[in-house]
């Protein structure tokens, strides 16, 4: 089975040994991705909600990239750097992300200064 590397400018081209994606078969983990402007690589945002409305947005657009949506993630990651973001991240993430909602785990740890969170996306692929 041939592993695909996805690209998209419609997310930030972010400045690690990485690929925003990789798709394997149905498989497509999308890499952690972060709320930058893709057009600038600027963080978008102050919030956490506004933060991660703009990180799945670049999800979505690497999903789309390797031919998903959110309708074929079943589990999505989310970092966060602070506990006290939990209520607002997940207001913000269950309007963008809607029901059934995906598996997930949070966790928290640190990131550049200005980012308050992460998120990645394991997506499987009708046949
Ligand atoms: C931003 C990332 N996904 C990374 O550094 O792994």
């Amino acid at each position: 089975m041939t592993r695909t590397v996805i690209t998209t400018e419609n997310a930030p081209a972010l400045a690690a040994p990485l690929s925003q994606g990789i798709r394997k078969g149905p498989v497509l983990q999308v890499s952690g991705q972060l709320p930058l402007d893709p057009d600038t690589g600027h963080v978008v945002g102050t919030t956490v909600a506004e933060q991660t409305e703009q990180t799945l947005r670049n999800v979505i657009a690497v999903l789309k990239a390797g031919g998903a949506g959110l309708e074929d993630v079943v589990m999505l990651r989310v970092y966060l750097t602070d506990l006290a973001h939990l209520a607002e991240m997940n207001g913000a993430y269950a309007a963008a992300v809607g029901e059934p909602f995906p598996a997930r785990t949070t966790v928290y740890m640190q990131l550049p200064p200005g980012l308050l969170v992460e998120v990645d996306a394991l997506a499987v692929l009708d046949d």
